[in-house]
This record gives C-alpha cells, structure tokens and sequence, in this order.
C-alpha cells in the first residue's frame, strides 16, 4: 500500500502547478475494494461498527459520492472549453457570470467550503458558452486544494485558453473546518482575487466588476 501511496503522491505533485488542463491519471488508482475497505476502517476510527446493518452499504456509497465529488479529476478542460462562438457583432465589453454556486473540499481537512465565483472576462472576437464558465468553476471545485490554488487554476484555465484582454474572479467562500471544528467560527466568509490584462491593469475594470458582482449597475 505504501508503494500506492507513494505513486499517488508523486502525480499529485505534478498536478499542482501550471495550468493543469488535464491532470495524468494516479498511476496506480486504488481499486474499488481498497477505497471501500479505507471507509470501513475510518468508520471503526469514529468509534461506530461497520459491520452494523445501517453501515454495512456506507462504504460502497462513500466510494460512489467520491466519484462524484471529486470528478474534477476525471475532466479535461479542452472538452469544457473547446467551442467558441464568433457571431457576438462589435462586443467588446465585460462579461461577467456572477453568484456561481460551487462546493469543495478542503485539502488540508478533506471538509467541505463552499460558496460562491464570480467570474468576468473581456472577449476578443469570440465568446465562450455562458455554462462553460460554471463548468470551469465546477473541474477545480471538485478536487483537494486550497481556495487561493482553486481561485488561481480558474483564471489561469480561462486566460490561457480564452486569451481574453483580461480575466476578473473573485471567490467567496465559508469553511466548515473554521466552523464545525478546530477554531469554530461559523459564519466566517474567506474572499480570494485575482485578475489578469486589463482589470490588473486598470483599476476601474476592477471597481466595474465589483460594483457588477455586488449588484450595483454603473
Ligand atoms: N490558506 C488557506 N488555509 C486553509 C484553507 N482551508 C483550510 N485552511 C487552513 O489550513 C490550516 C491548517 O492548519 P494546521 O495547523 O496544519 O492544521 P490544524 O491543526 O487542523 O489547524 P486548525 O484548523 O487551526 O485546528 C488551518 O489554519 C485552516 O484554517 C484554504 O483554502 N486556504
Ligand atoms: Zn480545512
């Protein structure tokens, strides 16, 4: 096992820097078996008995609610991102997808933040599907990291595939490890930025778009 973990760890490591579009495979992906087995033995480390009738199919859900929730790692971007769409006339203003609802985890405590993106960009000569963005949001949001990488792998996905004259998230989020553990404050909201072109150039981009995603119409 430890030969497995190894081998996971060492892609992991590949998988954090760059733009990451379309993470290698873990090399040695545990089978099915083993990860039932890892929930069995996290059940018995809470202090329950998996055998018990009401736990004895938990495992199998927990390994099929993991295919879900981290599925992010099975999607490559170039299949979210691959059609444009060039009949937008002379547009060559903000978009903006604001009040994106994602959920992911933590990598730190492998519990859940959840919240809200906000995403802008401006076009050059085409524009991307409205949902594309949303799915963007939902590959990164569906694996382990912190907000800070979540919030800095969308806009650099979107900035090297898009090449837009600029591109504006803004991420907010509540941590449940801050709120159901640990220091126990829930209700604390985390805020992550980033910006590229021209809203890191020009200050008023970025006050456009925070006025935009607050609701303000200026
Ligand atoms: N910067 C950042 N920190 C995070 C994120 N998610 C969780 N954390 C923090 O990760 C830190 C892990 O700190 P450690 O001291 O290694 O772990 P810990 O003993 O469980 O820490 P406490 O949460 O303070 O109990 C904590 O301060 C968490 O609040 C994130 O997305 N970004
Ligand atoms: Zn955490």
């Amino acid at each position: 096992m430890d030969a497995v973990l190894n081998a996971l760890m060492r892609s992991a490591k590949n998988e954090t820097g760059g733009l990451d579009a379309s993470p290698a495979p873990a090399p040695q992906k545990p089978s099915r078996e083993e990860a039932e087995a890892a929930v069995r033995t996290l059940i018995a480390w809470a202090g329950d008995n998996p055998e018990r009738e009401g736990l004895i199919d938990t495992p199998k859900r927990v390994v099929r609610a993991y295919e879900e929730l981290y599925k992010g790692y099975a999607t490559p971007l170039e299949n979210v991102l691959d059609r444009t769409f060039g009949e937008i006339g002379n547009f060559d203003d903000m978009v903006v997808v604001r009040d994106i609802v994602f959920y992911s985890h933590c990598e730190h405590h492998m519990v859940p933040f959840m919240g809200k993106a906000h995403v802008a960009y401006f076009p050059v000569e085409r524009v991307v599907g409205l949902s594309k963005i949303a799915r963007v949001v939902d590959m990164y949001a569906r694996r382990l990291q912190t907000q800070e990488h979540m919030t800095s792998q969308i806009i650099t996905a979107l900035d090297e595939t898009l090449k837009p004259r600029g591109v504006a998230i803004l991420v907010e989020a509540e941590h449940m490890c801050m709120a159901m553990r640990g220091i126990q404050k829930p209700g604390a909201s985390t805020v992550t930025m980033q910006f590229t072109g021209v809203f890191r150039d020009d200050p008023q981009e970025q006050v456009r778009f925070m006025n935009l995603i607050r609701g303000a119409r200026s």
